[in-house]
Parts: structure tokens; C-alpha cells; sequence
């Protein structure tokens, strides 16, 4: 595989960028060797600057649902681009925006647009905080909730591919009121709200965890929170960054039958624009201002060519539930394939996968969380990435992401995906 101008990019970027990427997990580091510049994208695959196709996994980690440079979508953002692309006043596509994810997902009375998932996650513990007028939060070993200093705590996805434990720049009472469990320990909650009484204001979770690889919630472990939530006042957040629109039109909450307090939305909102949001109950979204007094404000919050993006593909989505359906189906099917060429290999694997999130971990044992994600046999998985990407298959650079299929995604791309697997498996084994 011809890769020369992605590296003589790479070391051009160097000279500029900080590691020559604008987010960590984009570098390669965990797997090694040179990150891949894009040139463009088109339904399934990506294609990079040197001509080579690969069938893509990452999905833009997630909104790509319906594949890339889908059509309809690109359609609605060239149209709405000639009207101009920031107003800094209101537009009725906002409503339009608010008023389609308030019907689709469940919970969702307000909801305010930013542009990130991270500050979408951010603004929630704030008014959670406010709401409760509690100052500490819970979060998940392993679970990823953008790079605000409250969630860099015991963090997934780039924090843990680089394995860093403790973030300079996080001032130390900042990281003290972020308390940590492991996933799916729900005694571990119970003993942690109870050693902190009254002072909890928010549990925030990823429903499916897509930052330590995919690890699905155990039967009882996010009802129990439910319950915990509400005998003991405290806020619970969905981050829905990955999973919302993606598991179910309504999202995880839909899917898993769960109701959340607030929601956080992000990438998949906008089709892959910048934009997230975040929303919930009444009661406690109206402590936003400027209705309330909890302060988030944002210039380019509700921008036009994100909500046409999003409200287009979110539209779509909800017009033609047999899109995610058949999303689903494909990550089944993918699934089963795998299983199949990865038991005759002989060598120990653990898939975990729930709608079209899916990962593969080299481990003789369950994957249930971050230390037994971080336990799995990550050597292997790095020369596992590498013949698969020599056979035009894109996989996550690091164990600790979860893939994602979009829907332009065929049989015939499934069986590459799987054929690939199984001559990676006699390269690398
Ligand atoms: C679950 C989850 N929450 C929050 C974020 C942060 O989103 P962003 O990178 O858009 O700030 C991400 C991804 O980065 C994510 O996967
Ligand atoms: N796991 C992250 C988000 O989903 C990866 C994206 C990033 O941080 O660049």
C-alpha cells in the first residue's frame, strides 16, 4: 500500500498541529505507524491521498448513518449555504430542530443547541448542578464524555489509548468532585451516593459504551441507577453523542426502555457538522437561561448549515424507520460472520455489540468494562488493525473505540469485512 503523501502530510502537520492532528485519536499512537490523510468520502468508503479505498468504520465516529456525502443531505446544505452560513439571531429552523427531537426522542421537553458533544455534556452537569445546588458528579471508568475538565477523570477513548492518568491543566478540587465506578457495578453506585449524601447532583452515563471499545450495559445496571436517581434526587444523564438516532429513533432511551432526566446529543445531529445539544424534563431545563439563571450561551449555537444538515438527516431517519432496521441487521450479520472466522481461528475474542455499534476484543474473558477492555490482548488488536487496513478495511486506530457501520454499507462490503478478518487472522496469529 502506496502511503507517501499521507506521510509526507503527516510530517508536514507536525511543523503546525500539536502531533500533527487536531484530536489524539486521530494519530495513530496506540496502533502505530502513519495516520491517513482523507481526501474525500463517498457512501461507504473513504478514499486517501494517495488513491487508496477502504471501506470505512469509523462513520466520522458516528454520525455517518446513511453513509457519506449522502446525497439528500448535501443537497440541503448547498441550498441553505447561498442564504449565508451564521446569523447570530434565530431562525425557524431552530424550531424546526427542537420541535423534530422533541417527538423522536422520549424525555425531551427543551433543548438547547451547541456545538460539540463536549459542551453538550458540559452545560448538562451544569444546570444539573444548578438544579440540585450539588456540586459532585459520578461518571464511569472508561466512559467518555468530551474533553470539559469535570469528565477527564478516569476517561475513555484518546485519554485511555494514551494512557493518562491524570491531566495536567485539571486543577485537582475540579477532578475531586467527579467521583468514578467501574461500568456496570451498580453496587459500586450505591456505595458512592451513599458515601456521599446528599451531595451527588448528577450520574452521567454513556447507555452503550462506545469509548472503551463497545461494552453493553448489563441487564438491571442502568434501571438500578434509575432508581438510585430518584430516591436520592440526583439528575441522570444520558450522553446519547453515539447513540442517539443511531440504536433507535428515539435513541438509547428508546431502545433500552429507560428515561433519562437530560439527554446529551452531538456529531450525529448534524450529520456530521459541528453540533451537539443537550435537553430533558421541564422542571429542570428551565433553569437554563434566559428563562433560568444557570448562564450557556453559544455564538454559533443553532448555525444553519448544522440544523439543516441534522434536521434533514434526522428527518429521514424518522420518516424511514426501515433505514435503522436494516442498520442493524447489516452489524448482525457482520457480527455473525466474524464470530465464525474468529472461533476457527482458535485464538480467544469477545464481540460485544447493540444496533450498529460493534467491537471485537482479543480476550478469553467477558468485556464488561474498562479493566477488563484494557486487560484484552491490545498487542494483537494493533496488528489485527494494520492487515486490516492493508486489505482496504478501516477499523478505529485503538482498542478503546467502538466501530460504527452506516447503512450504504452492502452484503458485498460485509464479506470484504469478513474475508479480511479471516486472512488478517492467519497474517497476524
Ligand atoms: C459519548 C461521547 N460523549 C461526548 C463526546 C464529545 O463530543 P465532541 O468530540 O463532539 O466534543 C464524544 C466524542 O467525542 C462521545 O463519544
Ligand atoms: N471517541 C471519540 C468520540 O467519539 C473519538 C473522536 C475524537 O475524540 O476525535
Amino acid at each position: 500500500m502506496n502511503t507517501t503523501k499521507s506521510i509526507e502530510l503527516f510530517n508536514r502537520a507536525q511543523e503546525s498541529i500539536p502531533g500533527g492532528v487536531n484530536s489524539p485519536v486521530r494519530a495513530f499512537r496506540s496502533v502505530g505507524g502513519t495516520p491517513l490523510f482523507i481526501q474525500r468520502a463517498e457512501g461507504t468508503y473513504l478514499y486517501d491521498v494517495d488513491g487508496n479505498r477502504y471501506i470505512d468504520y469509523i462513520a466520522s465516529w458516528g454520525p455517518m448513518i446513511l453513509g457519506h456525502a449522502y446525497a439528500p443531505l448535501v443537497k440541503a446544505i448547498q441550498e441553505q449555504a447561498v442564504f449565508s452560513t451564521s446569523y447570530g439571531a434565530p431562525t425557524e429552523l431552530e424550531i424546526k430542530m427542537a420541535e423534530l427531537i422533541r417527538s423522536m426522542a422520549p424525555n425531551v421537553d427543551l433543548i438547547r443547541m451547541v456545538s460539540s458533544g463536549t459542551e453538550a455534556c458540559m452545560s448538562a452537569i451544569r444546570v444539573a448542578r444548578g438544579y440540585t445546588g450539588r456540586n459532585k458528579i459520578i461518571k464511569f471508568e472508561g466512559c467518555y464524555h468530551g474533553h470539559a475538565d469535570s469528565f477527564l477523570v478516569k476517561a475513555g477513548s484518546g485519554v485511555a489509548t494514551l494512557n493518562i492518568q491524570a491531566v495536567p491543566g485539571v486543577t485537582a478540587s475540579t477532578a475531586a468532585d467527579t467521583l468514578t465506578c467501574a461500568y456496570n457495578d451498580l453496587a459500586a453506585v450505591e456505595q458512592l451516593v451513599a458515601e456521599n449524601k446528599s451531595q451527588v447532583a448528577a450520574i452521567i452515563v454513556e447507555p452503550v459504551a462506545g469509548n472503551m471499545g463497545c461494552i453493553i450495559p448489563q441487564a438491571g445496571f442502568l434501571e438500578g441507577i434509575r432508581k438510585i436517581c430518584d430516591a436520592e434526587g440526583i439528575v441522570f444523564i444520558f450522553d446519547e453523542v453515539m447513540t442517539g438516532f443511531r440504536l433507535a429513533r428515539g435513541g438509547a432511551q428508546e431502545k433500552l426502555k429507560i428515561d433519562a432526566d437530560l439527554v446529551t446529543y452531538g456529531k450525529v445531529i448534524g450529520g456530521g457538522l459541528p453540533v451537539g445539544a443537550f435537553g430533558g424534563k421541564r422542571k429542570i431545563m428551565e433553569m437554563v437561561a434566559p428563562l433560568g439563571s444557570v448562564y450557556q450561551a453559544g455564538t454559533l449555537s443553532g448555525n444553519p448549515i448544522a440544523m439543516i444538515a441534522g434536521y434533514t438527516l434526522l428527518s429521514i431517519l424518522n420518516e424511514q424507520p426501515k433505514l435503522l432496521k436494516e442498520l442493524n441487521e447489516k452489524t448482525v450479520y457482520l457480527r455473525d460472520g466474524l464470530d465464525k472466522v474468529l472461533k476457527a481461528s482458535g485464538t480467544p475474542y469477545v464481540i460485544n455489540q447493540l444496533g450498529s455499534m460493534i467491537s471485537v476484543h482479543f480476550s478469553d474473558k467477558p468485556v464488561t468494562n474498562f479493566a477488563s477492555a484494557a486487560a484484552a490482548n491490545n498487542d494483537l488488536f494493533k496488528k489485527y488493525f494494520h492487515a486490516m487496513l492493508k486489505r482496504g478495511v478501516y477499523l478505529p486506530p485503538s482498542a478503546f473505540e467502538s466501530w460504527f457501520l452506516n447503512n450504504a454499507m452492502q452484503q458485498e462490503h460485509l464479506d470484504t469485512t469478513i474475508k479480511a478478518t479471516e486472512e488478517s487472522l492467519k497474517e497476524i496469529l
